[in-house]
């Protein structure tokens, strides 16, 4: 209807930017693979696709393991969070090697942020070791190991999801 406001998505709600380049990222993912060595061995590495793949692949060579599944999950479209959707489980071959519930295997995403995606897959696994890079505080809890909070406010950006871009100067009225 004319006037009324637009819904926000969940970046504009957000409000604040962290962008996170390759560099950074890479070096984050060492740094969590520094506190991962001290509670491994693990059997497998399991990426929560899709933002969960690239610190999985990384993690999965500093830890020097060959095993690597995915659990495939779908909840933003962008940057709206809908219902979860499981398009792929994980495999029987992964489940038989964490014993069904998960001791010894490593579950790997980016970020947890309202906590959601990170609790459907903690119920698939209960045993694993939950890591990610960032956590913001409504996640926190869920994750046993993590590098960096943000702020429940803050929208984490992605190098895969970013590209660089002209800015104008602050005098401009730059943000
Ligand atoms: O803690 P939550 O509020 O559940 O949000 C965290 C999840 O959201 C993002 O994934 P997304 O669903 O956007 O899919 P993608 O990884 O394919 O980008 C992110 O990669 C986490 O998996
Ligand atoms: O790129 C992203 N940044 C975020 O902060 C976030 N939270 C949920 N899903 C997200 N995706
Ligand atoms: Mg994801």
């Amino acid at each position: 209807m004319a006037g009324e406001a637009p819904e926000l998505n969940a970046q504009e709600k957000a409000g604040k930017a962290f962008p996170v380049s390759w560099d950074q990222f890479h070096r984050d993912c060492r740094a969590l693979t520094w506190r991962l060595n001290e509670v491994g061995p693990f059997h497998a590495v399991i990426a929560i696709t899709r933002g969960g793949l690239v610190p999985a692949a990384i993690v999965a060579r500093e830890l020097g393991v060959r095993v690597i599944d995915t659990v495939c999950i779908a909840s933003y479209d962008h940057t709206k969070q809908g219902e979860l959707q499981v398009l792929k489980g994980i495999s029987d071959a992964t489940m038989k090697l964490g014993g069904g519930t998960g001791k010894g295997l490593l579950i790997v995403d980016d970020l947890v942020d309202t906590g959601k995606t990170g609790r459907m897959v903690r119920k698939m696994l209960p045993d694993a070791h939950f890591a990610t890079v960032y956590a913001k505080p409504m996640g926190r809890p869920l994750v046993d190991t993590f590098i960096t909070e943000v702020s429940q406010d803050t929208w984490i950006f992605f190098p895969w999801d970013t590209a660089l871009s002209y800015h104008p100067p602050l005098r401009d009225g730059a943000a």
